[in-house]
């Protein structure tokens, strides 16, 4: 409670008040407390004098008991007398009193007349006359009148005191009315300063000198002020133009009324809608979206999303602030309207939904960790793929996944990856629910705080463990031999291509050994492509026997094998390794009753002796092993110049040979056939020559091999049949009938699909029966696909064409076969019979050549003659006809004419024959 009046002048004025009054009380009260004492003194006194007065005059009445006179005496005596009564008591108790005036009722309070009443007590007087007592006469103050006039007479006092009080104090008040009266004047000099209706106070005169200096500086602080606040309020005004402007730029800012209609749009809200702001003023702000759910009446800030559709059809999204803006009675004003433009946030929204739904959708299971792997979040792909369920998986490290085979270092590198801020990206096994493990492949994403540091990783899974299985099979597939189990082609080249970068950081060597299976064709051929690949198996197996754990050995294909010998190109030590494959490949195959002799040749490149790379390491071992077949079987032959050389000219053969068609280098030469009978030329073998413009002569056993490399020995071999015929007719326009002539045919040709038709229109040509031509076959060539060639025979046989098998006893013809080529006639190789008198082997190779000719009906014809000896040998083994240089080399067709008709008569001379004189020849 507030006791001290809010003026300050009535502050002062109460309190001088306050002082004047307490000084004005204890003035009245020392003065009445003098009053009184005097009032009393001089009363008694008085009752002293009044009293004696009354003694000496009752003396000579109470001597007479003149009572009557001591009545009127005491009577006297009560009149003016501060007395109630007077009272004479005779010595005999005779008691006369007389009462005063009756005293009027005394205002005086009770406490007065009783104070009054203990100051003044009765006055006695003894009446003595002449020393005897007569009595006493006894004088009872009226108290209450006394008290009445003590009280009186300090009203009075009183009201003079208050009076003076009072006029002192109004006299206080005007006087501090006027000087504070300065106060203000100087209070409304402040209020007219910050209304801003004046500049400077205006001083009175004769104001006080402390009013004067309070309102100088109130001038100064004004102005200082001014100057202060007029700066910053400057400055607050010019924040909030910028402010408003940001916020115009920033955001769509309207203002409408109660009943919804616009009254203010800024320049954004006209941008945005695409309308102007004539045209939106006084328009419903609803048309523009919703402004809360008490619309425009609403009494409360209201924020909400909203939407807007732009006059281009584009739909904008807002996050809205409704502001009501009251009156001074608190009535709704209007409101303002601020909308941010959210429509990214929105989409981003709308499109973070989508997102959700397509992680939940996902058919890849999806799981969430925080910063420390763990799980937040895991899709129902996730449940599906591991068996947990995201209750199940919440709150767990990424770790429960773990499978055993998984090294925790896996997860180390993860991290690691994350860390650095790279997306992990991988395969490695985890663990389901029910214990199994399954290949997982994974994308590990970091979602950052803005400072980088990691948040939140997203693992995108899937299982890939079919994938993977498949993947291996194919891998298996294509890098390895399903049949061996060793590296295949690709593998060795992989495997080859690191051993080089490896041997290059380390400055060493190493060895390519290539090499395919002799014979491997017949096993296959004899024993089926079953017992064919046990060979390989085993082969490989002891291949692998062969090397250290480094090396590789890898198959190509076919009974192709290729092996690296690691960090060696010594080559004794590689040459060693290479005896130690070709041992173990002689050594005999068993399989079951059957058993199958095969051998290998090898062919060797060194690094870096022979070439830097792969592909030419290859190749240098190819042609070593082209060399070492040409050497003879069960040889290693080291890569050489010479080979290189040997390779080069080949190519320059093979390249000429493409040319050679047409020109005079290709011509042929006939070897006579001789009858062992009676020594007449039977026939004759064409034989193909190349006489190459700079090397010479170029034997077949030279460029047969390389035309039918290169596929020339097909049209080559056309030119041989349409030659042989036109020479046949040439020869028969000669006289030179009866003549079969030979012609050999290789693989390639054989297999050509124009053969038949060649030979047919060959002999068309030149008017010719097919029994005058022989064709030659190789053993090899009826090998590879014995049933077409058997096809094919029948049908030259049918035409009436002979069918010789060349070179038989090289090959390993299956004798089954054999049986069924229909056949005119077995060649004996002249390998066989160069030594045949010699060397058992090859005499009891003949001899079952011979005794299989004969079971199967076929005319025996041997090639390679030279000798008496052999001659007389093959004649008592029954051989029906011979070739050879005994009697003839192959001739040029002029020549061969020529010895034709030398012999026609008597045939040549055979030394078991009696001599016979010279005849004339005659052929045909
Ligand atoms: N040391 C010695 N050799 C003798 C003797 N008698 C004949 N020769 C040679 O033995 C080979 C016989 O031919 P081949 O076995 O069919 O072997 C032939 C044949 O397989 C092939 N050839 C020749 N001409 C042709 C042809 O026109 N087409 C095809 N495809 N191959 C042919 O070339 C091979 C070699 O032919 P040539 O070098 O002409 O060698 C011929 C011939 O000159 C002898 O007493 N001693």
């Amino acid at each position: 409670m507030r006791l001290l009046p809010r003026s300050l002048i009535n502050r002062i004025t109460l309190l001088v008040g306050v002082v004047l009054l307490l000084l004005a009380l204890f003035g009245a009260a020392l003065f009445l407390r003098g009053m009184f004492k005097d009032v009393i003194g001089d009363t008694q006194e008085n009752a002293q004098m009044v009293i004696e007065v009354v003694a000496v005059a009752v003396t000579d009445s109470v001597v007479v008991n003149d009572y009557d006179a001591i009545r009127r005496t005491l009577e006297k005596a009560l009149v003016r007398a501060p007395f109630e009564s007077a009272v004479f008591i005779a010595m005999d108790a005779t008691r006369l009193e007389v009462l005063g005036h009756a005293t009027p009722a005394s205002d005086a309070p009770g406490w007065l007349i009783r104070r009054v009443e203990n100051e003044l007590a009765e006055v006695n007087r003894a009446i003595t006359v002449g020393g005897r007592d007569y009595g006493v006469i006894r004088l009872n103050f009226a108290a209450a009148r006394i008290a009445g006039n003590i009280w009186s007479l300090s009203l009075h006092a009183l009201g003079l005191l208050l009076g003076a009080f009072a006029l002192g104090l109004a006299a206080v008040r005007l006087a501090l009315g006027q000087w504070l009266g300065y106060l203000k004047q100087l209070g409304q000099a402040g209020r007219q300063v910050i209304d801003g209706q004046i500049e400077t106070i205006a001083l009175d005169a004769d104001a006080p000198s402390e009013v004067k200096q309070a309102m100088e500086a109130i001038s100064r602080s004004t102005e200082s002020l001014r100057t202060h606040f007029g700066s910053r309020i400057d400055a607050l005004m010019d924040s909030l133009v910028q402010q408003k402007n940001a916020m115009d730029e920033a955001a769509i800012v309207s203002e409408f009324d109660p009943a919804a209609r616009l009254t203010y749009v800024n320049d954004l809200f006209c941008r945005t809608v695409g309308v102007s702001r004539e045209q939106l003023i006084g328009d419903l702000i609803t048309r523009w979206g919703d402004v809360g759910p008490e619309g425009a009446a609403a009494p409360a800030v209201w924020h909400g999303e909203v939407s807007l559709r732009r006059r281009d059809g584009a739909r904008l999204y807002f996050q809205r602030t409704v502001v009501p803006i009251f009156d001074t009675d608190k009535a709704l004003q209007r409101q303002i309207c601020i909308d941010f433009d959210v429509t990214g946030e929105v989409k981003a929204r709308n499109e973070l939904r989508k997102l959700s739904l397509a992680v939940e959708n996902s058919g890849s299971a999806i799981m969430m960790t925080d910063a420390n792997a763990i799980i937040g979040y895991v899709n129902p792909q996730f449940s599906a793929m591991t068996g947990y369920s995201l209750a199940e998986v919440k709150g767990q490290s990424a770790l429960l996944l773990r499978a055993e085979s998984t090294p925790l270092d896996t997860y180390e590198q993860i991290w690691l990856a994350l860390f650095s801020g790279h997306t992990w990206r991988g395969e490695f096994a985890d663990r389901r629910k029910d214990g199994a493990e399954f290949r997982c492949q994974k994308v590990i994403s970091t979602i950052s705080h803005g400072n980088g540091a990691p948040e939140q990783y997203v693992w995108v899974m899937e299982d890939v463990t079919d994938r993977i299985r498949s993947e291996e099979t194919i891998h298996r597939l294509a890098f390895v031999d399903t049949l061996t189990g060793l590296p295949n082609r690709r593998a060795f080249r992989a495997r080859a291509d690191e051993l080089l970068k490896m041997a290059r950081r380390n400055d060493e060597g190493f060895a390519i050994l290539y090499f395919d299976l002799d014979r491997f064709k017949s096993v296959n051929d004899r024993f089926g492509h079953g017992v064919g690949d046990q060979l390989l198996s085993e082969a490989s197996r002891r291949i692998q026997g062969c090397l250290r754990e480094v090396d590789v050995v890898s198959r190509f294909g076919g009974d192709e094998f290729a092996a690296l010998i690691t960090s060696t190109a010594d080559p004794v030590e590689v040459s060693q390794v290479a005896r130690r494959i070709i041992d173990a490949l002689e050594a005999v195959f068993a399989f079951g009753d059957n058993e199958a002799f095969i051998s290998t040749s090898i062919g060797i490149a060194l690094y870096p002796r022979d070439a830097a790379e792969i592909s030419e390491l290859l190749r240098c071992a190819d042609l070593a092993l082209y060399r070492a077949k040409d050497q003879g079987r069960g040889t290693a032959v080291f890569f050489s110049q010479a080979i290189e050389h040997e390779n080069r000219e080949r190519m320059e053969l093979e390249h000429a040979l493409r040319n050679v068609l047409g020109s005079e280098q290709l011509f042929l030469e006939y070897q006579p056939k001789l009858s062992l009978r009676d020594g007449r030329v039977i026939g004759a073998e064409a034989l193909l020559r190349w006489q190459h413009p700079t090397r010479g002569r170029i034997g077949p056993d030279r460029f047969i091999p390389i035309a039918e490399e290169s596929r020339m020995i097909v049209p080559i071999g056309r030119w041989v049949v349409r030659s042989v015929c036109q020479q046949i007719r040439e020869w028969r326009a000669a006289g030179m009938g009866g003549m079969q002539v030979a012609i050999n045919l290789s693989g390639l040709q054989f297999k050509s699909e124009t053969l038949l038709q060649d030979i047919v229109e060959a002999l068309a040509e030149n008017g010719l029966e097919a029994s005058c031509l022989e064709l030659e076959l190789t053993e090899s060539l009826t090998i590879e696909n014995p049933e077409q060639t058997i096809e094919l025979m029948k049908r030259f046989r049918a035409m009436g064409i002979s069918i010789a098998i060349d070179d038989f006893g090289q090959g390993h013809s299956a004798l089954a076969y054999l049986k069924r080529f229909p056949l005119n006639t077995l060649k004996i190789d002249r390998a066989f019979v160069r030594d045949l008198t010699t060397n058992p082997d090859d005499e009891a190779i003949v001899h079952m050549l011979v005794a299989l000719a004969k079971t199967l009906n076929l005319s025996l014809v041997a090639e390679g003659v030279e000798t008496v000896a052999q001659l007389q040998y093959l004649r008592d083994l029954d051989v029906d006809a011979i070739q050879g240089y005994w009697f003839s080399r192959p001739l040029l067709a002029a020549d061969f004419g020529a010895f034709c008709r030398a012999h026609a008569t008597r045939g040549v001379h055979l030394p078991w024959a009696p001599v016979e004189p010279p005849a004339t020849a005659q052929i045909g």
